[in-house]
């Protein structure tokens, strides 16, 4: 295969001498008139073009999107897009505040044909084309620049003796704007285009800052850089003569994959008004996106308009099913994956700012700045269900997120460690998305906290009731800190443990209740243990994990959990405390010191049976349930 070499094949495009150019240096402030031509340009582009019903659903959708002007067919191309108009004017499924619009070549046949369709309805923007570039005018039409702008004014002629005759009131008494557009704009010579639209501007006649003609500037074949077309809309807009009366409408094609950036730099330039398509449908590589344009807008904190995107995944059915194309999973704004960090890194980010952002809630500061999420998933109607999923890329932060989504768990960060281990251990082993569901089901398992019942651990110790008391028989007597001597209380704790299917009684003493139950574990199971970390929280979100206290049911009470690291004194003497592996173990109930205890038997079960926690934690992501 010959290697790629441009040579003398392709051109450069021609820049524009522009030397005060304004709009590099404004910022966006205004929201453009929103045109879509979903049924028109979006549909001529498809290996099927839609059917009379998709395009009534989706003409249904842009309308409850918010979108007030809808070019709705080539009327002149098809009895489907002919009998579509005529079906929705006279079915009164056009609202008041809506114009359609309709598209025509300048020929006077189908310029009559598009009349014939548009009779009765309310408001209607007549648009009629033809090509004005070097290219177009040589090889197409074989035309010079007289008889290019002849065929655009004799037309605009015959636009102007219908629409006079359609707004009769007898004739339906339609209100009409006149869109004309010298299609491949882009490759025109600019004064050219001027004239061409000046031209066109005196054969229609009226137009006024109060009925302003529309002069649609299209990139029908994106050739250049997004800041040629934004010279190319200035020149424009600064060259064409009474201003006012012209609303300057921008229609990029993608060509480049720069068509966003030109309609966004083109509006600085000028640019009144966007046509475009939803997700960027359309002819090669598609229309401009009219969502992301406005996305991008609402996340500059600039209402879009009347469009209204807060449940974009019904638009991204509504267009994905009629279109028959599927949105990108990247896609901005709308496609699956775009809310969803799998790497460590960023879940850890997120994490962070979320906990930052409910800070800032609280002082009253409602502005969004979470790391890697430039706009609210909510403000579009998504969850926060997707934004971390977690795999093999993934680290701490992300598993701990979701415990804390699922379970109300703010764990300490060297228990998110050690969890994060076993999942790591688990993705690895299996090379499988760990889900939110896997992740509970592994937690749940891991510490233990199924009911005895479902839980599957046969060595697990559990909880079956207790009380505590004061140790009269022994007192410890010692110095306090200024130099008195003072009896600290001696607690007892009494109670009943289930274990290996039975129920075990057991007492111990120690200076507080952990350590009075750890004397009693220690003296009933041989099980020698010392707690190196500990800490509790209230849990203030719902949370699956709903056990009352001693195990009965709670109803609506509060819950706290309970977090408790042991590590065996043995190996903490042969290792030294910083290097000796801890266990860690759960505890959830209404009461805090029994949820405390819980914690312990959670961590307690661990310590007995290291080697069972990640074979078990495989078994529940591969099963599915524990
Ligand atoms: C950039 C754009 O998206 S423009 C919109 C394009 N969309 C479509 O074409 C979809 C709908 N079109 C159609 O269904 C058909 O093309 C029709 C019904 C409009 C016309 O069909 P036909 O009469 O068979 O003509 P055809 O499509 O081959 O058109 C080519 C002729 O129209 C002329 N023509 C093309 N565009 C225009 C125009 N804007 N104004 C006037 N004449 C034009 C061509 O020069 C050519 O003329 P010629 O036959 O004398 O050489
Ligand atoms: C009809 C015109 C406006 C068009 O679709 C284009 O030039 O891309
Ligand atoms: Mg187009």
């Amino acid at each position: 295969m010959a290697p790629m070499i441009p040579g003398d094949k392709y051109k450069p495009y021609t820049p524009i001498d522009l030397p005060n150019r304004a709009w590099p240096a404004k910022v966006p402030t205004k929201t453009p008139i929103w045109t879509s031509v979903d049924l028109r340009d979006g549909n001529q582009a498809l290996i099927n073009p839609m059917s009379g019903e998709q395009k009534l659903k989706f003409y249904q959708k842009l309308v409850e999107v918010g979108f007030k002007e809808i070019e709705v067919a080539f009327p002149s191309a098809s009895d489907t897009d002919f009998g579509f108009v005529r079906h929705i004017i006279e079915n009164n499924m056009i609202p008041d505040d809506v114009y359609i619009q309709v598209l025509t070549p300048a020929r006077e046949e189908l310029i009559r044909r598009t009349f014939e369709s548009i009779k009765g309805a309310k408001n209607v923007i007549l648009h009629m084309y033809n090509a004005s570039s070097p290219l177009f005018r040589n090889v197409v039409f074989q035309n010079s620049q007289e008889q290019t702008v002849d065929l655009a004014v004799r037309h605009t002629k015959i636009v102007r003796e219908l629409v006079d005759e359609y707004s009769k009131p007898e004739n339906g008494g339609t209100n009409f704007k006149y869109e004309y557009s010298p299609e491949t704009f882009t490759q025109t010579e600019m004064d050219f285009a001027v004239t061409i639209c000046e031209e066109v501007r005196k054969a229609w006649g009226k137009a006024s800052a109060e009925n302003p003609i529309i002069f649609n500037l299209p990139a029908t074949v994106e050739v250049g850089p997004p800041n040629h077309y934004a010279d190319q809309i200035e020149y424009f807009c600064t060259n064409i003569t009474d201003r006012p009366s012209v609303i300057v409408s921008l229609h990029p094609h993608n060509d480049r994959g720069c068509a966003v950036a030109a309609t966004e730099l083109g509006m600085l330039a000028g640019g009144d008004r966007v046509e475009g398509c939803l997700f960027g449908n359309g002819e090669r590589t598609g229309n401009v996106d009219i969502v992301t344009l406005a996305l991008n807008l609402f996340s500059q904190g600039i209402q879009p308009g009347e469009l209204d995107l807060s449940d974009i995944q019904s638009v991204v059915d509504v267009v994905s099913g009629c279109n028959d194309i599927p949105v990108h999973p990247r896609h901005p704004y709308a496609g699956d994956l775009v809310f969803t960090a799998f790497s460590g890194s960023h879940q850890d980010a997120i994490k962070k700012g979320f906990a930052a952002q409910n800070k800032r809630i609280e002082q009253g500061d409602n502005t969004w700045e979470i790391p890697y999420l430039p706009i609210d998933p909510v403000d579009l109607g998504c969850t926060y269900e997707a934004v971390i999923r977690v795999n093999s890329q993934s680290g701490k932060g992300g598993v701990a997120y979701l415990v804390a989504q699922s379970l109300g768990l703010d764990l300490p960060r060297r228990m998110q460690v050690s969890f994060y281990q076993v999942i790591q251990e688990v993705a690895d082993r299996t090379g499988k998305e760990m889900t939110s569901e896997d992740i509970t089901r592994i937690f749940t398992q891991t510490y233990h906290l199924a009911s005895l019942e479902a839980g599957r651990n046969e060595g697990r110790f559990a909880l079956r009731g207790y009380s505590l008391s004061d140790d009269l028989s022994s007192s410890i007597t010692s110095e306090d800190g200024d130099g008195g001597l003072s009896t600290p209380r001696l607690r007892r704790f009494t109670g009943k443990v289930l274990h290996g299917g039975k129920s075990h009684e057991l007492t111990g003493t120690g200076n507080g209740v952990l350590s009075a139950f750890l004397d009693a574990i220690e003296s009933t199971f041989s099980i020698k243990a010392e707690i190196r970390e500990y800490s509790e929280h209230a849990i203030t979100k719902s949370s699956s994990l709903q056990t009352g206290s001693n195990g009965s049911g709670s109803g609506s009470k509060a819950q706290a959990a309970s977090y408790v690291e042991l590590v065996d004194p043995a190996e903490k003497d042969k290792v030294g405390e910083k290097k000796c592996v801890g266990y860690w173990g759960v505890g959830i109930d209404v009461d805090i010191t029994t949820a405390s205890l819980k914690a312990v038997l959670s961590a307690i079960t661990n310590i007995s049976k290291p080697e069972k926690v990640i074979e078990e934690a495989v078994e529940v992501a591969a099963n599915g349930k524990n």
